[in-house]
């Protein structure tokens, strides 16, 4: 199980949530990766540990301001990158661009998806992986996992019926080892979380309960 850990645009420490991230990879042998602001990648990725974006544009070099180009946190040490998250929603030809503007740069990638439906369309693009997270239990106490575990076979579902090659995700409330490995246990290939180790007083001890599911 992949442990994904989006630091979103909430106020905590990108290099101590990095330090501590690859720490625990390192000691567990679990992937764990970490999704900064566009602006904390170079220095989230310096810390060793493995870095995604959170977004990048469909843009290639040239005249576009304001664009996070795939080539651009590539170059600062991003090894892959979200698209299409619940809080940056994309029109279906820019993820599309999206995903192949990360695809030329060498990036991998997840496009996320409100449900299996959705599912299914984001897997016909080729990422690499789709994430289900529904949008109501993102920030919440309860993971996706134990809330709806229908929803997350769905999703599997919808998505072996379109490319077996491109592994699902999920994500929301996610906290726990227990909720990692309930996640497995339906068929995802990792989880993607956010305020249980970014609103964290103790990142180091939540990720580490957290590989306890892997
Ligand atoms: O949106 C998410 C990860 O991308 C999930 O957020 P929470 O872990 O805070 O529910």
């Amino acid at each position: 199980m992949f442990i994904l850990v989006n630091l979103k645009a909430y106020p905590c420490d990108p290099i101590e949530v990095a330090t501590a991230a690859r720490d625990v990879a390192e000691a567990s042998g679990a992937r764990i990766a970490v999704s900064p602001q566009a602006a904390d990648v170079a220095r989230v990725a310096d810390t060793g540990v493995e870095t995604w974006a959170q977004h990048v544009s469909p843009n290639a070099h040239g005249s576009h301001t304001g664009s996070t180009l795939a080539e651009a946190v590539a170059d600062n040490g991003a090894e892959g990158t979200l698209i299409n998250h619940s809080e940056n929603r994309l029109k279906l030809a820019d993820i599309d661009g999206s995903v192949r503007a990360a695809e030329r740069a060498d990036l991998e990638t997840i496009v996320c998806a409100n449900n299996p439906a959705q599912v299914g369309a984001a897997a016909a693009l080729g990422p690499d992986a789709v994430a289900v997270e529904p949008p109501e239990l993102i920030g919440g106490d309860v993971s996706v996992a134990t809330a709806d575990p229908g929803i997350v076979e769905d999703a599997v579902a919808a998505a072996e019926a379109v490319d077996p090659a491109v592994d699902v995700f999920c994500g929301a409330g996610v906290s726990t080892g227990e909720d990692v490995s309930t996640a497995g246990d339906l068929g995802a290939a990792g989880v993607l979380l956010a305020s249980g180790v970014a609103k964290a007083d103790d990142p180091e001890a939540v990720l580490e309960d957290l590989v306890s599911g892997v």
